[in-house]
């Protein structure tokens, strides 16, 4: 099962893996071409009714694949306004192959015939809101003919993830016979009275399994977002340690947060501060971390988005004792790391917790390990489930697993080059920061949330992790393209940026 946005991001990961989405199109067609030679006999009328994006792009491939049928392919709309590169050349090769096509300007002209079969691509995952014109009459046209109608991908009008009208209840939409939907069940569809056929388009199982550069969409930043939406973070961290928490604290502030602050104890918050200017620091009193401070930080954590504890706090008793009754109270979203992580397995809070242990760290949370990447994800899926947080393992592979243990990702990004220290600061920090952003795709401008009239929402904490072991890794990629082995934490931090937003 798979949403439509996860899908959108597989598809992403898989052009990534050099498999383009005008090569998945071709497969696509080729499996809808097959479900209409499953319903008719050679020479049959097929009848198919193409929207302008994808959806439309994937029946202009199932045509060219039904020689021996008598199709037509009625374009919704004018060829100049197909939206997608892909589409409008697998609309051209239709033109130039003489497969017979009508332009329907009007819909009140669209003129079926009785054809045995229609094939709905009007619209996929890319629609939004209630079917406009000429989509909406041309649904009922097709619901009014006594023919098998096989819908590309959903229904057109149909949410893919509910299965209700994307114009809501009662609303127009194509009622389908059977669906031809690619790569993966969507849980819509089980909910429709239509038969439904998975076909497989030759997406990778490592577009699934590894993240990518789809793992990045739900970071996309709006440019007219306002101050505060994209996230601030509050480090909580040093003592013994000065660089770590500010490490951490720059690759938020690098990674997109805000707003940046660091609490840390008296004796290290000037080597802190001076680090950066851009950091906000907030100094406890004494050498280290301790229960006394739990006041204070919890004032600070009351409205920060996201709390990164842990980065140089070291072991002492006390410091311990601090993260363990500050989690214990704290009922917000935190990325735990370093000696913070140990208490993670004990402690019962309300709070959203990502921990990023190494392996070591992870053994000493109780986790195991183990040297093939499939059952290591197996482990850390099933000890994620167990503490009830998310968890990111670092390591040459890095896995990341959701807090029910449902979904499991690895990383491959990264190099030895990154075993210097401090990376793993740096990796806290970036999570942190994109744990603290809403997720654009749920602002406004998705219909479903409008009406609802919902908040949007913090991005979901797993896919944070995932897309900050991603990006942390494409930082340190870089940077030893530059530095070689000889990278250090700092030269990670000024690359985020690039490798997050210019992919
Ligand atoms: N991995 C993938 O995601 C793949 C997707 N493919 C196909 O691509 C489809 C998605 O394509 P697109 O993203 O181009 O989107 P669609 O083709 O589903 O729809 C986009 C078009 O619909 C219009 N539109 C949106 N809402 C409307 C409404 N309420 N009334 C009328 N018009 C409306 C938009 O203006 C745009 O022209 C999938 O459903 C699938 O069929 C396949 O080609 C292969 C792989
Ligand atoms: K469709």
């Amino acid at each position: 099962m798979i949403s439509s946005e996860r899908m959108a991001a597989v598809d992403a990961n898989a052009a990534a893996l050099g498999v383009p989405r005008k090569q998945l199109m071709e497969s696509s067609g080729n499996a809808v071409a097959q479900e209409v030679r499953a319903a008719s006999d050679p020479g049959d009328a097929v009848a198919l009714v193409c929207g302008r994006g994808n959806n439309g792009g994937d029946a202009f491939v199932a045509a060219r694949f039904l020689a021996d049928r008598d199709v037509t392919v009625h374009l919704l709309g004018r060829p100049e306004s197909i939206g997608t590169d892909i589409a409008r050349e697998n609309w051209e090769a239709l033109r130039a192959a003489e497969v017979p096509t009508e332009t329907v300007a009007d819909s009140a002209a669209l003129d079926l015939g009785s054809p045995a079969v229609v094939v709905d691509a009007m619209l996929g995952t890319g629609v939004s809101g209630a079917l406009r014109e000429p989509e909406r009459t041309a649904a009922a046209a097709v619901n009014s003919l006594d023919a098998t109608v096989i819908a590309v991908d959903v229904p057109s009008g149909v949410d893919a993830d509910t299965g209700r009208p994307t114009g809501g209840d009662g609303a127009v939409a194509v009622e389908a016979d059977r669906v031809v939907t690619f790569h993966d069940a969507k849980p819509g569809l089980d909910r429709l009275d239509a038969g439904v056929t998975v076909a497989d388009i030759g997406i990778p199982a490592a577009a699934e399994r590894y993240t990518g550069p789809g793992d990045l969409l739900a970071f996309g930043r709006d440019p007219d977002s306002h101050k505060g939406e994209n996230g601030e973070v509050l480090v909580v961290g040093g003592g013994p340690y000065t660089g770590a928490p500010a490490l951490s604290a720059r690759a938020a502030l690098r990674a997109g947060a805000d707003l940046v602050r660091v609490a840390c104890p008296a004796n290290v918050a000037d080597e802190v501060q001076g680090y950066s200017a851009d950091l906000i620091v907030r100094r406890l009193p004494g050498e280290r971390l301790s229960p006394d401070h739990l006041e204070r930080v919890a004032d600070l954590a009351a409205d920060r988005d996201v709390v990164v504890i842990g980065p140089g706090m070291g072991d002492a008793a006390a410091s311990v004792e601090f993260v363990r009754r500050f989690l214990a109270e704290f009922a917000g979203r935190a990325v735990v790391d370093a000696d913070a992580l140990r208490v993670v397995p004990e402690v019962d809070t309300d709070a959203e917790l990502i921990c990023t242990p190494h392996q070591g760290e992870l053994r000493g949370m109780g986790g195991e390990t183990a040297a093939d990447p499939t059952e290591r994800a197996d482990l850390v899926r099933a000890f994620a489930a167990e503490v009830g947080h998310t968890i990111l393992v670092k390591g040459r592979y890095d896995v990341i697993a959701s807090d029910d243990g449902e979904r499991v990702r690895q990383n491959r990004t990264g190099n030895p080059g990154m075993t210097v220290g401090g990376t793993g600061d740096v990796l806290a920090g970036t999570v942190g920061a994109l744990a603290a952003q809403t997720d654009p795709r749920t602002a406004q401008t998705d219909p479903r949330t409008a009406r609802t009239g919902t908040e949007p929402a913090l991005t979901d904490p797993f896919q944070a992790a995932a897309a900050g072991a991603y990006v942390n890794g494409l930082a340190g990629d870089a940077a030893a393209e530059a530095n070689g082995h000889g990278l250090v934490a700092t030269d990670l931090i000024d690359r985020l940026p690039h490798a997050l937003y210019d992919e």
